[in-house]
Parts: C-alpha cells; sequence; structure tokens
C-alpha cells in the first residue's frame, strides 16, 4: 500500500520507520522547516532522535503532495490538531480513508476524535476508523514487540486493514467498539499522571496498583456511561495502555506527574517535555463528561485540581485517601 503518515512527531515517525518495512509511505509535516531538516539529516532529531528515516521514505510538507495516490491516510497529530487536519483533507477533495492514532478528548467540544470526525466530513465519512493501546513510540521505532487495536463501525474495513498493517512486530487485533477504543487511550493519560504523582511523592508499589485498578473503574464507568463495551476496557486499548505508562518512565503523562510531585510548574514541565502530554489537555473534558453523566471521577477530579493549581499535589492525594470507605464496585 502507499500510506500517508499525517504528523512527524514521535508516533508519526516510529509508525512511518516501521511501516516503511512493507509498505511505501509519505510522512507529512505542517511545518516546512522541519520537513526540510528531516529530509536533510534523514532523523527526526526534533521527536524522534536516534532512529534513521528509511530513505524510501518521501518526507513532505505539501498535504496534497502527501496525500497523492496513497490507499491510507494514518493521522498521528495531537488531538487538538485533528480537526484541522481533517478539514485540510476535505478542503484537498481527495477521497482517501483515514485512520487516527491520537488519543484524547478535544477541549472545548469534549468530543471524541470519531464525532471530530463525524462533524469534519459531514456525513460523507470515508472508511475510517482509530489505531490504539500500549505503544511506546521509541520501542515500536527499535522493532520491539507491539499489539494494538484497530477499532472501525466498518469491521470488514477493520479487517482490510488490520491485514495489511499487521506484523509479527506490529501486530493488530481489530475491535468494532470505537467509544471503548477512543475512551480508553484518552482516560488512561488522566489516570497516568495520578500514578507518576503517586511515585515522585514516594507511596510505593501498593498505592501505583490500586490508582491503576480504581483508574480503570473510573475509565470504565466513563467509557460505559458514553457507549463503549466492557470488555475493550479489559484488552489493549484499555487496562494494557493504562499499565504501560502508568508503569513506564517513558511515558509523557507520567514524567507529568512525576515532576508535578517535585512541585514545579505545569508551564515548566510541558517546556522541558517538549511533547504533548495529552492528559493535560484532556482531564478537564473527561471531569466535564463525568459530571453531564452524573459519573464520579475522584482521581481525575484530583488531577484536574493539581494540573490547575487549586491543590498542592500532596493535598489533592490526601483528599483521596480521605475518601469515605465503600464496597468495591465498578
Ligand atoms: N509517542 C507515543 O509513544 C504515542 C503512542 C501512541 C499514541 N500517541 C498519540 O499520538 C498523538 C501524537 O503524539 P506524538 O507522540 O507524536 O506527539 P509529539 O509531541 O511527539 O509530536 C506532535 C507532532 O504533531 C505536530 N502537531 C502539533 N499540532 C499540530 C496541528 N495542529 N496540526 C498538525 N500537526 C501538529 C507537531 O508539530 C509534532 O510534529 C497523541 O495523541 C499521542 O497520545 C503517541
Ligand atoms: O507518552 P504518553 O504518556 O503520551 O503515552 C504514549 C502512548 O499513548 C503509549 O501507548
Amino acid at each position: 500500500m502507499k500510506i500517508a503518515v499525517l504528523g512527524a512527531g514521535a508516533w508519526g515517525s516510529a509508525l512511518a520507520i516501521s511501516l516503511s518495512t512493507r509498505h511505501q509511505i509519505h510522512l507529512w509535516t505542517k511545518d516546512p522547516d522541519h520537513a526540510i531538516e528531516m529530509d536533510r539529516q534523514r532523523i527526526n532529531q526534533a521527536f524522534l532522535p536516534g532512529h534513521s528515516l528509511p530513505e524510501s521514505l518521501k518526507i513532505t510538507a505539501t498535504l496534497d503532495d502527501a496525500l497523492e495516490g496513497v490507499n491510507l491516510a494514518l493521522i498521528v497529530v495531537p488531538v487538538a490538531g485533528l480537526r484541522d487536519t481533517l478539514r485540510a483533507i476535505v478542503t484537498c477533495n481527495i477521497k482517501v480513508p483515514v485512520i487516527w492514532g491520537c488519543k484524547g478528548f478535544e477541549s472545548g467540544t469534549t468530543y471524541l476524535p470519531h464525532q471530530i470526525a463525524a462533524e469534519e466530513f459531514s456525513g460523507r465519512l470515508p472508511p475510517c476508523g482509530v489505531l490504539s493501546g500500549p505503544s511506546f513510540a521509541e520501542e515500536v521505532a527499535q522493532g520491539l514487540p507491539t499489539a494494538l487495536t484497530l477499532a472501525s463501525k466498518d469491521i470488514d474495513f477493520a479487517n482490510k486493514m488490520a491485514a495489511e498493517l499487521h506484523s509479527a512486530r506490529l501486530r493488530i487485533y481489530t475491535s468494532e467498539d470505537v467509544v471503548g477504543v477512543e475512551t480508553g487511550g484518552a482516560v488512561k493519560n488522566v489516570i497516568t499522571i495520578a500514578a507518576g504523582i503517586s511515585d515522585g511523592i514516594g507511596f510505593g508499589h501498593n498505592a501505583r496498583a490500586a490508582l491503576i485498578t480504581r483508574g480503570l473503574s473510573e475509565t470504565m464507568r466513563l467509557g460505559l456511561g458514553l457507549g463503549g463495551d466492557m470488555k475493550t476496557f479489559m484488552g489493549l486499548a484499555g487496562v494494557g495502555d493504562l499499565i504501560l505508562t502508568s508503569t513506564g518512565d517513558l511515558s509523557r503523562n507520567r514524567q507529568v506527574g512525576l515532576m508535578l510531585a517535585e512541585g514545579k510548574s505545569l508551564t515548566d514541565i510541558l517546556d522541558a517535555l517538549g511533547h504533548v502530554a495529552e492528559g493535560v489537555h484532556t482531564a478537564k473534558s473527561v471531569l466535564q463528561l463525568g459530571k453531564q453523566l452524573n459519573i464520579e471521577m475522584p482521581i481525575t477530579q484530583a488531577v484536574c485540581d493539581i494540573l490547575h493549581g487549586v491543590v498542592s499535589a500532596k493535598k489533592a492525594v490526601e483528599v483521596l485517601l480521605n475518601r469515605e470507605q465503600k464496597a468495591e464496585i465498578y
């Protein structure tokens, strides 16, 4: 296949490198200087240093060029850029199936990615889906084994695309539960910030396991409220991704939590990170949706309070620890 990977951050570059072994890849960035730099150095120094970009990879900052003759557009920009990227595809007037790999709710609308797509394609949706699951870009770029879920309401499309993208090193499972897969990927970013804070404070492994488990309950409650399937949260895009980022130091969201526990300001943390940490932007939407659906989201509430400077990390954790005793329910 010919595939346009739209977004040349860590994840777009890692997918482009991995998929280049089997497909012709066009890697697009909206930043012309970044395209020139990557083409000259054959490396993405800004977002994925240490991994060569294959010679066969075409790099461009022109969307029409990126989409020319491709069978699939794989959108890997942050959620905040998804709407603009979809709109630009519509403007190009090139009909192409679309899969997105971003994880979060849109700020303001609180939309999941598939809702943004439905709005931007205004009823004339091409075949589309979401790719999610436990996948550090760094490890995918190294060719280490990784398993992902590709969800689409059009299961024939999901099966066809999974067969094309699947390999021994990038195993692709399919699902029809777009809402569940997107919600799992979005909420885990918020819970991971909490796990990072807990570890940064020095609360130990027991507390982290409790946060992951209760965080999964929170994710499931919201996901079910939004129409997701319970089983999805037990899979790669649910508990799988939550475990990865809550325990793995390659996670940017976990790094945010660790640095918040050190008392650093959010501005300094995001400057130091140099990458998107979707949990920072998505926490407020998760909380808003929980309130609308009358769903308790205590961990998300604590993360929001800390991010917005309402309470210190230590105080928020105390509030969580002092919640009333109750039965263990989802
Ligand atoms: N890095 C990972 O390991 C990983 C794995 C799976 C999923 N994801 C998800 O993929 C998405 C992108 O993450 P990343 O790690 O590549 O981020 P990143 O911070 O490494 O890079 C973001 C890229 O998107 C570009 N960008 C930002 N706003 C844009 C816009 N409005 N339009 C077009 N391009 C824009 C930036 O210039 C940059 O090239 C996120 O939603 C993330 O949760 C990341
Ligand atoms: O680095 P994070 O925390 O954005 O996580 C990256 C991916 O979502 C892991 O699956």
